[in-house]
Formats: structure tokens, sequence, C-alpha cells
């Protein structure tokens, strides 16, 4: 499965955010999208999930021997950076709730609680509201999401900055067990992060992807590669 995006191009009054992205990715490789402050990588994003209606281009599915599709929302598992979710509600009731309301698309076999365990979030933490959870702890339950509907795609806008090492490092090894089932593609500044997880970066600038080099991602000189790449982009905020 690959998802194949073709020249999206999105602006905002006379500013062009984004160009012409134009990228290949492929299900079972973490992708690290990296791009200055204001590239577009929230907007890229948003574009996908028909948040934000692009100008133009498109983003198809190509599955081996079938014909390809326009990707759907449904299709995408979404991590926002700022998480979206009903704070009026327990952990426990949002995760039930959102189990039943996907009752017959989603793979059974797990309990709520079996869910919860899989991200650490704690027994007397999963019956408190949303509301008083912490940044973290609420990625992890938008996390839960995609590991129950298992949506072919997976974004997450710059998730593992709000979680402590011991979270960031659980999350990460969860990616890995999740990923040869997914598309995954993670924004983030952190580069260490990027190097540790992904499997290849993209870069976002000038309103374009770019891949970088996947021999690059080990060598010594990486860092320097990136910031030479990303320092000439204009109209960062
Ligand atoms: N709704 C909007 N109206 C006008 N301009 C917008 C809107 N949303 C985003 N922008 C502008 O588009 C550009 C790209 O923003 P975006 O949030 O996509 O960047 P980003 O790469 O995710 O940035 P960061 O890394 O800082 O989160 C910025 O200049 C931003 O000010």
């Amino acid at each position: 499965m690959e998802l194949k995006l073709t020249g999206i191009r999105k602006s905002y009054g006379s500013k062009e955010v984004l160009k012409d992205c134009s990228f290949t990715f492929e299900k079972g490789k973490i992708y690290g999208l990296l791009g200055r402050n204001g590239a577009g990588k929230t907007t890229l994003f948003n574009c996908l999930t028909d948040e934000v209606q692009a100008d133009g281009g498109e983003a198809v599915i190509a599955e081996e021997g079938k014909d390809s599709r326009p990707l759907s929302p449904e299709q995408i598992g979404y991590v926002f950076s700022i998480p979206v979710l009903p704070d009026f509600l327990t952990g426990y009731e949002f995760i039930k709730f959102y189990m039943d309301i996907h009752e017959g698309e989603i793979p059974r076999g797990k309990t709520v609680d079996e869910y919860f365990d899989m991200v650490k979030i704690e027994p007397e933490d999963r019956h408190r509201l949303i509301k008083g959870y912490s940044h973290g702890m609420k990625n992890k339950v938008q996390m839960l999401c995609f590991i129950i509907a298992r949506p072919p795609v997976i974004l997450l806008d710059e998730p593992l900055t709000s979680f402590d090492v011991v979270v960031a490092l659980e999350i990460k090894q969860l990616l890995r067990e999740i990923k040869n089932d997914h598309i995954i593609i993670f924004s983030t500044h952190i580069l260490q992060l990027a190097t540790d997880l992904c499997d290849e970066i993209v870069a976002l600038s000038d309103g374009r992807l770019q891949q970088i080099d996947h021999h690059m991602l080990g060598s010594a000189d990486f860092e320097n590669r990136i910031i030479e790449l990303l320092k000439d982009e204009e109209g960062h905020d």
C-alpha cells in the first residue's frame, strides 16, 4: 500500500504555504516530516484530513492489484499536537464510546482496560474526567483511537514532544510494533527523534517535500545537511 501525494497546494491569502507537495509514502515505514516553524507541516496534515480544503493536487491510496482511490478522512488516524477530546467524559467512557461507534469496522479482541494497559494509563486514571488529564495523557488517549481502529494512514503532529522520557520510549516502541500495517508520518522539530525512530526523513521546505537520502540518516554529517537544507526556508514564523 502506498499513499501518493501529487501537487498539493495551499495558500492563505497571498502566502503560498504548500506550493507543490508530491511524494509517495509506503506502508511499513515511519516517516519523519521535518520543517521549520511555519513551513506548513500542520497545513499539509490538515489538507490530507480535509480539515482544510487544499487549493489543488490529490492524495490517493494505491494498493497492489487494486485501482487507486482518493484518500478519505476515515482512512486516517490523526494525533493533533493540541489534543482534541471531550473533556466532560472520563477516559474510560470515551474509549468505550469510541469502540461502540466503530463496532463492526474494528478488529475486536481487546477490552477497554486492555487498551489502557497498552498505553500505560493507570487504572485509577481511567475513570477520571479527561479535563484533568495532562497533555501527554490526552495524546495517549488520541493514540488509542488509532490503535483500536487501525486506519491505514497515521499522522502524528509533534506528539512525542509532550511525553516524558519514559512515555516517549513506550510510544516509540508501540509505533515500531504497529508500523508494518500502516503508513506512519509524524512531524517533529527534534532531529534526534527523527533519526532514532524514522525509517525515512522527508523535509518540507519552500512548500515542497523532499526526501533526505536514507544513507544520510546514520552519518555524522546528517544534522549539518538538514540545517543547510532548512535554513534557507523563507517566511517561517
Ligand atoms: N488558518 C490560517 N489562516 C492564515 N494563515 C495560516 C492559517 N493556518 C496556518 N497559517 C499560516 O501558514 C503557515 C504554515 O503554518 P503551519 O501551522 O502549517 O506550519 P507548521 O510547519 O506546522 O509550523 P510549526 O512547526 O510552527 O507548528 C504559517 O505561516 C501560518 O501562519
